[in-house]
């Protein structure tokens, strides 16, 4: 390779940490949108072990800030000598100081510990109006920021670092970061969250030849939200986490920047307070480890073919009575053919289950299904002409529950099985409810099977059934869950085309 990348040109730390140790200097916030709440948790979504030294107790929620505690500056000295006396800190976030002795002792730290990264916000007022530095304190703040390897101001927070107005365009605040970047001989990132405009924009800002250019710009199209509290407290503890696994602020800032406009995005989905609620830290985990999820995925697909199954001449000429004997005699022995062969499967999900519960649930199934194939033969086979022949669908979908079972996967296994509880459950409830519907009529001439369908334990069952499977998805890595898909919509498909054989096979 000739081409030399950035971090080939600017090197990289010592030491890559997977999981870097994190540690925040911030305020509470209480509802957990920003200060210490918010860092932990992104640096937590970013990989990074995060640790928090608490400057300030604020009283707040989405609506605004009521009240300021600042404890003894003594034991904030206790907490950060306390962490950094045995934890090794790969990098620092600094949130809310409130005053200038927190500062001072913050500072203080700062030199005798230094470590590899230092991200430094510069908290002044909370996006809601509320002071969270005291005025008399911002001259003190001012001095505190060459010791940052990064500083994070918004807008406001840069004009008041400069002693200027606030920028009203986009080229004036990316002028004004160059100048506090030259005044501090550090990196500054503009911010483009308080500007107007359809695009979001950030810039990393450095005039010492620290990037690979003086301003390297990291667009983005601005979420449509009111809820943005604590998006800066966010974006620099995970800027801190990031950049001690990168070493490289421009490859943290692409990492972080779509991860942040996603939390944008998904923060309505949260439902956090009344006012600005927090962004969705967690966005991005696996949606389908949520309970009921990947049950949820399955009935789309279901739902597809349960329509297709009630578009079927066989149930509507079954609910009205109108089906030929020779189809549901069909239907019957096919039917029993199925079971043999379902129970057999079932209970190759018993000897896969993980539990003992599970694995008896799965039992007692296979058990069932030879009950009812013999009630079958029992009582609606014998008297009627049908065939012992499994018929080229019921043999097809035996085949492919065989070949899931074979799969070894019990996730696999059990969205191969769950349509024929699922679909028959549903398809059954509703022909006996059209039946009652219609007076429950006594020469319908399929009366009695109609009335087969109103089983409650088979209903109970079912729930259960969909319920494992679901949460043998949660515990499967993606590839399975994709198997685990395909082999229940493969069983869906079956469970449609075994409502149709009796016309097209009978
Ligand atoms: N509506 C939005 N859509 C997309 N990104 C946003 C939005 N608001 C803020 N951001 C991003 O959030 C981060 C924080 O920006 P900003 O709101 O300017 O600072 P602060 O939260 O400190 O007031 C920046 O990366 C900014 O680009
Ligand atoms: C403890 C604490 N620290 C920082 C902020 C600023 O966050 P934002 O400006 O995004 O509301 C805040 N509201 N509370």
């Amino acid at each position: 390779m000739t081409s030399m990348s950035s971090s080939a040109v600017y090197p990289l730390p010592a030491v890559i940490r997977t999981h870097p140790r994190v540690l925040s200097i911030a305020g509470s916030d209480p509802s957990g949108g920003a200060g210490i709440q918010a860092d932990l948790k992104s640096i937590a979504a970013h990989g990074g072990y995060g640790m928090a030294a608490i400057t300030a107790l604020t009283a707040q929620n989405t609506r605004g800030v009521s009240g300021v505690h600042v404890p003894p500056v003594e034991f904030l000295r206790q907490q950060l000598e306390t962490v950094s006396s045995d934890v090794a800190i790969d990098a620092v976030k600094i949130g809310m100081l409130g005053d200038a002795a927190v500062i001072n002792e913050v500072r203080t730290w700062l030199v005798k510990v230094r470590p590899a990264v230092v991200v430094l916000d510069p908290v002044m007022v909370a996006t809601s109006g509320d002071r969270l530095l005291r005025e008399s304190a911002e001259a003190a703040l001012r001095d505190l920021l060459p010791m940052a390897d990064l500083i994070t101001p918004n807008l406001p927070e840069l004009a008041m670092l400069l002693g200027e107005p606030e920028a009203e365009d986009w080229p004036a605040a990316l002028d004004q970061g160059k100048r506090l970047a030259g005044e501090c001989g550090n990196t500054v990132l503009v911010k483009g969250g308080h500007l107007p405009g359809a695009q979001c924009p950030d810039a990393l800002i450095n005039t010492s030849g620290l990037l690979r250019q003086d301003v390297i710009e990291v667009g983005g199209p601005r979420v449509q939200t009111r809820n943005s509290h604590g998006t800066g407290c966010s974006l620099s503890s995970a800027l801190a986490a990031v950049q001690a696994r990168t070493g490289d602020w421009e490859a943290s800032l692409r990492e972080v920047k779509p991860w942040l406009r996603e939390a944008l995005m998904r923060a309505d989905d949260l439902e956090v307070g009344q006012g600005s609620g927090p962004i969705h830290h967690f966005h991005h985990l696996r949606e389908s480890s949520r309970p009921g999820a990947f049950a949820a995925l399955l009935w789309k697909e279901a739902a597809v073919e349960l329509e297709a199954i009630h578009g079927l001449a066989f149930i509507r000429d079954l609910g009205s009575g109108e089906l030929p004997e020779s189809e549901f005699s069909y239907y019957l022995a096919q039917d029993a053919l199925y079971l043999n062969g379902y129970s057999r499967v079932l209970a190759r999900a018993g000897a896969l289950a993980p539990t003992e519960e599970e694995q008896l649930f799965w039992a007692r199934g296979s058990q069932q299904c030879l009950d009812v194939e013999s009630v079958l033969h029992r009582n609606w086979l014998s008297g009627r002409e049908a065939t012992t022949q499994s018929g080229p669908v019921t043999k097809a979908y035996v085949d492919h529950l065989m070949a899931s079972s074979a799969s070894g996967s019990y996730g696999v296994l059990l969205a191969a099985v769950l349509p024929c509880y699922w679909l028959y459950a549903e398809v059954g409830q509703q022909l006996h409810a059209d039946f009652v519907q219609a007076g429950s009529p006594e020469n319908h001439p399929y009366a009695d099977w109609l009335r087969t369908y109103a089983d409650e334990d088979f209903a109970e069952a079912t729930r259960k059934a969909i319920a494992l499977t679901d949460a043998a998805a949660a515990a499967a890595s993606g590839r399975e869950r994709a198997a685990m898909k395909e082999a229940f919509v493969q069983s869906c498909r079956y469970e449609t085309a075994f409502f149709d054989a009796p016309r097209l096979h009978s």
